[in-house]
């Protein structure tokens, strides 16, 4: 918090106002949502969740990642023909190029619905709640796979839409977005763990407990 309070106040006359106004003239208002996520992470570096596994660079960008689509979600158009304040430009926001947003509540929910399968050494220390080192194999297995899995399920729905609605479906590809299914299987999983929804119809997994990190990049 006073690293972000520091670098607004010292280049950004001290809020995320500020910080917006420097997005829209640096990309003369046509900045999208990936370009705002890009100038977060350039910008501040505890937003820059990166890390080298097996020698390659991976990048999550969970925190930049979700700050920008719910900065998208609080500012959408009313109306659908109005153009969104914070990305005015030709491409819009294109929030589709964003990724789900990876942590610990989506790869549980997405294991319950059985759309990630663990192996079940990872069940066993899950449920004995060990502890799991920041950046180990199994922590970046789970926040990348549910990466790839919100990827498919956003793959599956628009090869639905598609083969339903052709004329339609290049409209639809921008709109349904890893960011809504993340959005929608977050709430999902807060309205089971409350006890407010159950799963009807499918076979689901036993809710294992979410796995223990200590870490600031979620
Ligand atoms: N992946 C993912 N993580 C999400 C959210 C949200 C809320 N999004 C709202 C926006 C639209 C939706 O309709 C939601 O109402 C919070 N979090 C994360 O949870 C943590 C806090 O947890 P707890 O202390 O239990 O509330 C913290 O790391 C926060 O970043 C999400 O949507 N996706």
């Amino acid at each position: 918090m006073r690293e972000v309070g520091s670098i607004l106040t010292s280049s950004f006359g001290g809020s995320y106002q500020g910080f917006l106004d420097e997005f829209h003239r640096r990309h003369n208002g046509q900045g999208t949502a990936l370009d705002l996520v890009r100038m977060v992470v350039d910008t501040f570096p505890s937003f820059r969740d990166e890390t080298v596994y097996d020698g390659t660079k991976v990048y999550l960008w969970k925190r930049p990642q979700i700050l920008v689509a719910e900065t998208w979600a609080a500012f959408f158009p009313a109306s659908q023909g109005d153009r969104h304040p914070i990305f005015p430009g030709e491409q819009g926001p294109a929030i589709h190029e964003l990724t789900m947003f990876a942590d610990y509540r989506v790869p549980q929910i997405l294991h319950h619905l059985r759309i990630l399968s663990y192996p079940p050494s990872l069940v066993e220390q899950l449920r004995q709640g060990i502890y799991l080192p920041m950046g180990c194999r199994e922590e970046l297995s789970l926040r990348t796979s549910s990466i790839i899995a919100v990827d498919r399920v956003r793959a599956e729905i628009l090869a639905a839409i598609q083969e339903e609605d052709p004329d339609n479906s290049h409209v639809l590809g921008s709109t349904i977005s890893s960011v809504l299914i993340d959005f929608f299987l977050w709430d999902l999983a807060k309205r089971l763990e409350s006890g407010e929804e159950s799963i009807e119809g499918l076979e689901t997994e036993d809710i294992v407990p979410i796995h223990r990190t200590r870490s600031i990049w979620y």
